[in-house]
C-alpha cells in the first residue's frame, strides 16, 4: 500500500488548534503531529511507500528526514486536491489517503485497518465522532475520489466507498481542537508530540 498524507503550510495549518499549548509555537505543534502520523505509518506492517504532498520546506526536510517521499502541493487546490494528486503519482499499487494529524496513531491500528482495506473496493475508516474520514482507500487503478471536509464519513459512504467497522481508536483519533489534543493525550502520543506536549508517549512505533 501507498500512503499519502497532505501537510499544509505550518502557519496556516490546524488554526482550530492554534494556542493548545502554551507556550509553544504553533508550528512546532503542528509539525510535531505530522512528523509521528509519519512515524508511525512507517512503522505499520503492508506500508510500501510514504509520500507527503506540502509546500512548506520545513515540513519537507523533515518528513523526508524520517523516510517519506515529500513532493510540492497542488497550487491553490486544497485538501482533496492534494490527495488525488499524490494518489495519482501512487496510482501502480493500491493507495490509501490519511490525515496526518494522527499524533496518538499506533502502527498495530493502522495495519489492521490496511489489511481489511483489501479487496476490489475503496474503503474509509471515520474518526472518532463518525462524521468526519481519517483513512480513505482505493485498489491499484481505482480512482481515490476523496471527499474529504465537513460530514466526509457519508460523503465517502455515498460515493461507494466501504466503511470499515473496526475498534482502531488511535487510527480514529484525528487532532483539530485542544480537546482532542487532550484525547489524544489520553491514549499517548507519538515522540515528537509528547516532547512538545510534555505528555506520556504512546506503543512504541518502531
Ligand atoms: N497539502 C495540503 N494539505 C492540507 C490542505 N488542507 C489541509 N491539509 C492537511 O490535511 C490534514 C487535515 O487537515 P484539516 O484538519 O482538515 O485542515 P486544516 O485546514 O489544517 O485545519 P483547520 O484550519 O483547523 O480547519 C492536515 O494534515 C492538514 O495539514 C491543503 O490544502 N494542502
Ligand atoms: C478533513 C476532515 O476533517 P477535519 O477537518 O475534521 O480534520 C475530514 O474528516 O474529512
Amino acid at each position: 500500500m501507498g500512503v499519502v498524507l497532505p501537510v499544509k503550510r505550518l502557519t496556516a495549518a490546524k488554526s482550530r488548534l492554534r494556542g493548545a499549548v502554551t507556550g509553544v509555537p504553533h508550528e512546532r505543534l503542528v509539525l510535531a503531529l505530522a512528523q509521528d502520523t509519519v512515524t508511525a505509518v512507517l512503522a505499520s506492517a503492508g506500508v510500501a511507500e510514504v509520500l507527503a504532498v506540502s509546500d512548506d520546506p520545513a515540513v519537507g526536510r523533515a518528513l523526508a528526514a524520517l523516510g517519506a517521499r515529500v513532493v510540492p502541493d497542488v497550487p491553490g487546490g486544497g485538501l482533496n486536491a492534494a490527495f488525488a494528486y499524490g494518489a495519482g503519482l501512487l496510482a501502480h499499487r493500491p493507495v490509501a489517503a490519511l490525515a496526518a494529524d494522527l499524533p496518538a496513531l499506533c502502527p498495530a491500528d493502522l495495519s489492521a485497518a490496511l489489511r481489511q482495506a483489501a479487496g476490489p473496493h475503496r474503503h474509509f475508516v471515520a474518526d472518532a465522532p463518525g462524521t468526519g474520514t481519517v483513512l480513505l482507500t482505493a485498489p491499484a487503478g481505482v480512482r481515490l475520489d476523496p471527499r474529504f471536509g465537513p460530514g466526509s464519513a457519508a460523503a465517502h459512504r455515498r460515493s461507494g466507498a466501504v466503511p470499515l467497522a473496526g475498534d482502531w481508536p488511535t487510527l480514529r483519533r484525528d487532532v483539530d481542537t485542544a480537546a482532542d489534543l487532550d484525547a489524544a493525550v489520553r491514549l499517548g502520543l507519538g515522540p515528537h508530540s509528547a516532547g512538545v506536549a510534555q505528555a506520556p508517549t504512546r506503543c512504541s512505533s518502531s
